[in-house]
């Protein structure tokens, strides 16, 4: 409480009077600011226990500086007074300096009295004046046994209790703010809270601009972002499954049953057995190491979109990315947060009128998720504007990759074989200037609208195209092997796009993995694909594992 007595200072409009520098001779000369500066507190409910005393103060008094402080008079009738209670009543009358006589403090200028107030304002004479025909108002102050009751001392109290009931509306408001048991603990909750519901706004915000008539037909995207909104508005209201919190530090793992399924695009997974969001660098680098302190596994993960995980769950800690900021480092130079959403980048790139990102319009991952899996689609890849990417190790040191180390292939990156790599936390894009970027961006969601099943659950394209040069897509193989349609559960082939493995009915992480197996199985009998040359695009998160892709 001490720690934030002072930092509350400032809220001390309403009591300027208890002061004692300069100004406050000027307050306590102006006799209508002892019953109206302090009347806001007559609702506050002031005392936190029953009080014991009762004082009854003549508002004049203040002028003689008597050891009693004036308060309005509905005071007196707070809170049901403890039987106990013992009641002192103190009435003066007015006496001592008129008013007129303590406010002649005031500059005469052009015949009239002009006065200022604490804050250095001017107020006509006249309002002072209006208040000398004041009657005399009598005014009680109740103060428990053993309280010091000097106007200090009531006042003091008055503004802490003030402020105590301001905290109490907080926690009212704030979800698991009752739990904390520090003043700094709950208004780190506090802040938390109110930067949770800021990016909840960005997420809204994205939504909207996707909603212009432009963009809305990115149905995958808001069908994702819909999920992610849904997944960290239940973080915020603190559902069941985010009761029980384990902290250290600034950390705060949430632990045992986030479940993944509300992670994931495919919208499917069990729990974790950790789970934390990370919003800045150093306090990914904090998850990381006190997640390697205790010797528990993580999984960095962006939008989920790329991911099978297991209805078992996973034996380890989730690490949700959303480090998302942007910075405009010059004309079509941009450094982003790795958990920015690459569909919004692409689209703000376009919209600026630079080119090179233009099919990420469509691609519902983050800017690290694209910068790991190398993503592309029609004939651009992330690799063609990536300058350099900034990652972090597990051992929480911060390294740069230029362009010429990171390695890119078909959906390939350094990345994936780095094994001292945490994480990806930004990446660096060159993009060249264009006044068709808009153009073609539209063209390229049109065309994924018509071909590919954005208003399923999916994780886009599961297989790999197979080897460079070859004239055969992996869609068309599974479309040519009689796949469209196919069914495992809740699992199904798509039957707009054969690369697209859906969960139309509750799949489950069993069903959709029996109808990779039977797809693979399929190309290999009836085609004579070797079944290494069909490889995943998808990772697969078992319980206790991560794997490069499925299957692998
Ligand atoms: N073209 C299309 O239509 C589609 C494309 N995609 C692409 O799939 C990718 C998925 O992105 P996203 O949903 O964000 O990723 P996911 O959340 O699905 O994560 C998938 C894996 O990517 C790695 N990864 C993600 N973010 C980071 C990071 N900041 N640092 C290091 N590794 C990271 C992790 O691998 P690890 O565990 O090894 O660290 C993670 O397990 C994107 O490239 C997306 O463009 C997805 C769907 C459709
Ligand atoms: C969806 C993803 O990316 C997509 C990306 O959106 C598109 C658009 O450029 O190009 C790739 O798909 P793709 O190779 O299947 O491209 P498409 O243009 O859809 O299809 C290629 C060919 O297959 C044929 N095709 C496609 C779907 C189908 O059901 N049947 C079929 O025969 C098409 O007619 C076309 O001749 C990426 N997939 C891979 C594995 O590289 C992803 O990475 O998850």
């Amino acid at each position: 409480m001490d720690a934030i007595s002072d930092d509350l200072q400032s809220f001390e409009p309403s009591l300027p009077l208890l002061k004692t520098d300069s100004s406050t001779g000027l307050m306590l000369e102006n006799p209508t600011f002892n019953l109206h500066g302090l009347m806001d507190f007559s609702n506050d409910g002031f005392f936190p226990q029953p009080p014991e005393f009762l004082v009854s103060i003549a508002d004049d008094n203040l002028l003689g500086f008597s050891n009693s402080v004036p308060l309005p008079q509905s005071m007196s009738s707070v809170g049901d007074w403890n039987q106990e209670s013992k009641m002192m009543e103190l009435s003066k009358s007015y006496s001592g300096q008129s008013p007129t006589q303590v406010s002649e403090v005031g500059l005469k200028e052009g015949g009239k009295i002009i006065r200022k107030n604490s804050f250095g304002k001017r107020r006509r004479g006249r309002c002072r004046e209006k208040q000398v025909e004041k009657p005399t108002e009598v005014v009680h102050v109740r103060a428990r046994r053993g309280q010091a009751t000097d106007r200090h001392s009531i006042a003091e109290r008055a503004r802490r209790e003030k402020i105590n009931k301001r905290l109490r509306k907080l926690q009212d408001l704030v979800p698991g703010c009752y739990k904390m048991m520090g003043m700094t603990a709950m208004l780190d909750e506090i802040i938390s809270y109110v930067q949770s519901l800021q990016n909840q706004i960005d997420f809204l915000s994205m939504k909207l601009s996707a909603a212009d008539s432009f963009y809305n037909f990115s149905l995958e995207m808001e069908k994702i972002e819909r999920q992610t909104t849904h997944a960290l508005k239940a973080q915020i209201w603190g559902g069941p499954h985010f009761r029980e919190i384990e902290e250290e530090e600034e950390l705060r793992f949430i632990r045992g049953k986030k479940l993944l399924g509300d992670l994931s695009s495919w919208g499917i997974g069990g729990p974790c057995n950790y789970y934390i969001e990370v919003f800045d660098e150093s306090h990914l680098i904090s998850a990381v190491r006190h997640c390697c302190r205790h010797s528990v596994q993580i999984l960095v993960i962006g939008k989920g979109s790329n991911c099978l995980f297991d209805d078992r769950g996973f034996n380890g800690c989730i690490i949700l990315n959303r480090i998302d900021f942007i910075e405009r480092v010059g004309p079509g130079a941009y450094r982003v947060g790795s958990g920015y959403p690459f569909n919004r980048l692409g689209m703000q790139c376009s919209k600026e009128g630079f080119s090179g990102l233009e099919f990420a319009g469509g691609i519902p991952g983050t800017v690290g998720g694209a910068a790991f899996m190398n993503a592309g689609a029609n004939g651009q890849e992330s690799a063609d504007t990536i300058e350099n990417v900034s990652i972090i190790t597990m051992d929480g040191s911060h390294r740069v990759l230029n362009r010429s180390e990171l390695a890119f292939g078909y959906r390939r990156s350094c990345f994936q074989q780095m094994e001292d790599m945490a994480a990806i936390v930004a990446v660096a894009f060159k993009l060249t200037p264009s006044v068709s970027a808009m153009e073609w961006q539209r063209t390229y969601l049109e065309r994924s609208r018509k071909s590919q099943p954005l208003q399923d659950h999916s994780a886009g394209s599961v297989f790999r195209n197979p080897a460079l040069g070859s004239m055969v897509s992996a869609a068309e193989l599974i479309e040519k092997t009689g796949l469209k349609g196919l069914r495992v559960g809740g699992a199904k082939v798509s039957d707009l796009h054969a690369n697209f493995l859906i969960n139309c009915d509750g799949s489950t992480s069993r069903d959709m993995h029996q109808l990779i197996d039977l797809v693979k199985e399929k190309l290999l009998t009836k085609k004579g694909i070797a079944s290494k040359r069909i490889n995943l695009l998808v990772k697969w998160v078992s319980a206790d594992k991560v794997f490069l892709s499925a299957g692998e």
